[in-house]
C-alpha cells in the first residue's frame, strides 16, 4: 500500500489524539495537516509534542481541504462540523473517513448522493471497533429468531448525541430482518415520560451517560423462557484505531459512500 496523505479534523479531541498516535506509529498513513478550532499555523509537533509531525493546523476547513494535497480526511469532531467537513472534502476530491456520529438521515442521504455524483469514496462508520461491528452483525442474526429486543447503550458523560450512532446502526440492521411490532404490554403506559426509551419500529433504545464509561452496548433479546444478550465494551479508545486505519486504506478503492465498517471487512 503506497503512502496515504491524511488530514485529521479534531486532533485535540479524545479520538483525534488517539488517531494521531495511530498515524505516528505506522507506515501507510502520513499526516499532512489538521483542522482544529484553534492554533492556526502551529504544527502538530508544537501542539502535541509528536517528534516528527510537522503537519500544519488550519482553523478554516475550506482553506485546508482546497490548499493541502491530501488523499483522505479523517473526521472526529462534532455532528454539525463533521457534516460540513465531509461535504467540503468530497467537493475538493479528498476521501472522507468519518467517525463523527449524530448526522441526520437527510445529511447522510445528501452526502451519499454527493459522493456518488463526484465518484469520491467515502466511509462513514458509527463504530470503528471490530468487536462492535461483530456485535451488530450477531444482533442482526439473533433478531431473525428473537424479534423482541431492546438496546442499552452506555457512554461517557461528554457525549453530545443520543442515542449513539452505534445504537442507531444496530437498530437499522435489526430492522432489515424484524417485522415492525409494538413490544411490551399492548396497554402499557409511561407514568414518567421516557421510561420506556426511544422507539424504532417498536424496539426500544435506552441511553446511559456516566463519568467513567467509555463506549458500551448490550442488545438484549427476549424469547419464551430465555433471554440472549449480545454485549460489547470499548474500554479504551485504542479499540477504534485498527478500524480507522483499515478505512483510510480501503476508502482509496471506493467511488461511493458506504455507511458502516462491515462493508469493508473481509
Ligand atoms: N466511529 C467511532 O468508532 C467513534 C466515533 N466517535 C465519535 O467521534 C466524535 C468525536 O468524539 P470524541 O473525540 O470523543 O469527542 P471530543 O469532544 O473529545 O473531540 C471532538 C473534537 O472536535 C473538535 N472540534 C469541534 N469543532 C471543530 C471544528 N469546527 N473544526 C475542528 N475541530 C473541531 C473539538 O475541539 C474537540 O477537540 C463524536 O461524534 C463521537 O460520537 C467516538 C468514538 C468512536
Ligand atoms: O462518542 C463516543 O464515545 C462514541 N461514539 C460512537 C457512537 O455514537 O456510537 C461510537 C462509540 O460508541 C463511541
Amino acid at each position: 500500500m503506497s503512502n496515504i496523505k491524511v488530514i485529521v479534523a479534531g486532533p485535540r479531541g479524545k479520538m483525534g489524539k488517539e488517531a494521531l498516535k495511530m498515524i505516528h506509529n505506522q507506515s501507510t498513513l502520513t499526516l499532512v495537516a489538521c483542522i482544529d478550532r484553534k492554533h492556526e499555523g502551529m504544527t502538530v509537533k508544537e501542539l502535541d509534542g509528536f517528534p516528527d509531525m510537522e503537519a500544519v493546523i488550519y482553523t478554516d476547513a475550506a482553506t485546508c481541504l482546497s490548499e493541502v494535497e491530501a488523499d483522505v480526511l479523517i473526521d472526529l469532531t462534532t455532528p454539525e462540523n463533521g457534516y460540513k467537513h465531509t461535504k467540503l472534502a468530497i467537493e475538493n476530491g479528498v476521501r472522507p473517513v468519518v467517525g463523527t456520529t449524530g448526522f441526520s438521515e437527510d445529511e447522510l442521504s445528501e452526502l451519499t448522493t454527493l459522493a456518488s455524483e463526484r465518484g469520491i469514496g467515502t466511509i462513514i462508520a458509527p463504530n470503528f471497533a471490530i468487536g462492535a461491528v461483530l456485535m451488530m452483525q450477531f444482533s442482526k442474526w439473533a433478531a431473525k429468531h428473537f424479534p423482541d429486543v431492546e438496546i442499552i447503550e452506555k457512554h461517557h458523560d461528554q457525549k453530545l448525541d443520543a442515542p449513539s450512532g452505534t445504537a442507531l446502526k444496530t437498530a437499522e440492521l435489526i430492522k432489515e430482518v424484524r417485522h415492525p411490532h409494538k413490544q411490551g404490554h399492548e396497554s402499557e403506559t409511561e407514568t414518567l415520560e421516557g421510561a420506556r426509551g426511544a422507539d424504532v419500529d417498536g424496539m426500544k433504545i435506552h441511553s446511559m451517560r456516566l463519568p467513567g464509561l467509555v463506549a458500551h452496548q448490550e442488545v438484549i433479546f427476549g424469547g419464551h423462557g430465555e433471554t440472549l444478550t449480545v454485549k460489547h465494551d470499548s474500554i479504551h479508545r485504542e479499540s477504534f484505531m485498527s478500524g480507522v486505519k483499515l478505512a483510510a486504506e480501503r476508502v482509496m478503492e471506493l467511488d461511493v459512500l458506504v455507511y458502516g465498517l462491515e462493508h469493508i471487512l473481509d
